[in-house]
C-alpha cells in the first residue's frame, strides 16, 4: 500500500485550535489540491477524533468530469477509512452515508453491540489490534480488499502513529499564513513523539498556493 499523508497546518504546526473546531487553514487552491490527492487515492483515512470534531464527508464531486479524469475511470468515490478502536463513530456521521464504501478499523476492544450497529449503518468493519487499532494489520486488510493507494488526512494522533509504524511514503503539508498557538491544540504529529530515529524526510519541492506554501516530502526507509 502506498500511503500519502496530507494535512494543512498553521505556521506554528497546528491542525486546528485548542477548541478542535474545524478551521479553514487551506484556501481554495489548496482544497483543489487536496481533492486531486483524494481522486488519485483508493481510500481516504482519518482518525475518529477527526470524525468527532469535524464530521467530515471525505467525498468528491464525482459528477465533475475533471474528477472523473483524476479517478482514471475508477467509478464513484474513494473508500473512506476510520481508525476507531472502540467504535465511537456516531451512527449519524456523514461518513456513513451511501456516497462511498466506509471501512471502520476497530480493535478487539470495540463492543459487539457497537460493531453490529455500525455494520447495520453500512460500515465495513475490520478488526485489527487488541487495544488500539493495529494500523499495519488494518492497512494490509485494506490491501486484501484491493486498495493500493491510501491518503491519510489526519488528525495529529493518527498521523503520528502512521509515522511511528513506518507506514508513510509521502507527506504533503500546506502551511497557511496563520498562527494558532496553544499547547493543547492538535499538531501535525501528536502521540508520544520521537526522541531518536526521527522519520527521514526528503524535501522534493515547494509550491506557493493561496496565502501559503505546500511542502512535498518523500519519506525514506
Ligand atoms: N488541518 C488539517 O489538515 C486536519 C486534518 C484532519 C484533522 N484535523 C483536526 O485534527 C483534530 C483531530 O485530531 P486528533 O489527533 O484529535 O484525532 P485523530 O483524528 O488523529 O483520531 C485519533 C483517534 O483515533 C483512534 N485511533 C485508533 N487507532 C489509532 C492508532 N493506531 N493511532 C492513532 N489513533 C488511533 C483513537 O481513538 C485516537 O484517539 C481535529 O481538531 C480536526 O479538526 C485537521
Ligand atoms: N486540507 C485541509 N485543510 C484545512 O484547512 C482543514 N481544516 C482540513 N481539515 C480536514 C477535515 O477535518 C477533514 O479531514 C476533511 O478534509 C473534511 O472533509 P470534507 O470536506 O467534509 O469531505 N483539511
Amino acid at each position: 500500500m502506498h500511503v500519502v499523508v496530507n494535512a494543512a497546518m498553521s505556521v506554528d504546526g497546528k491542525l486546528a485550535s485548542r477548541r478542535r473546531e474545524q478551521l479553514a487553514i487551506s484556501g481554495p487552491e489548496d482544497f483543489d489540491r487536496v481533492d486531486r490527492i483524494r481522486a488519485a487515492a483508493d481510500g481516504v483515512m482519518v482518525g475518529v477524533g477527526t470524525v468527532l470534531a469535524d464530521d467530515p464527508h471525505l467525498t468528491l464531486d464525482v459528477t465533475d468530469r475533471r474528477v472523473q479524469r483524476q479517478r482514471h475511470g475508477r467509478p464513484g468515490n474513494p473508500a473512506r477509512v476510520v481508525a476507531d478502536s472502540t467504535a465511537r463513530t456516531p451512527l449519524d456521521a456523514r461518513i456513513l452515508d451511501d456516497e462511498a464504501t466506509t471501512y471502520l478499523l476497530v480493535s478487539e476492544q470495540a463492543p459487539e453491540d457497537r460493531r453490529t450497529e455500525l455494520a447495520d449503518a453500512g460500515a465495513e468493519l475490520i478488526v485489527a489490534g487488541d487495544d488500539r487499532v493495529d494500523l499495519a494489520a488494518g492497512i494490509d486488510r485494506l490491501a486484501d480488499e484491493g486498495l493500493e493507494r491510501l491518503m491519510i488526512e489526519g488528525g495529529g494522533e493518527l498521523i503520528s502513529s502512521a509515522f511511528e509504524e513506518g507506514l508513510v511514503d509521502e507527506l504533503s503539508v500546506f502551511v497557511g499564513s496563520m498562527l494558532i498557538g496553544g499547547r493543547d491544540a492538535p499538531t501535525l504529529a501528536d502521540g508520544d513523539g520521537f526522541t531518536e530515529e526521527f522519520p527521514a524526510l526528503t524535501l522534493d519541492d515547494i509550491e506557493q498556493l493561496d496565502d501559503g506554501v505546500v511542502l512535498n516530502y518523500t519519506i525514506d526507509g
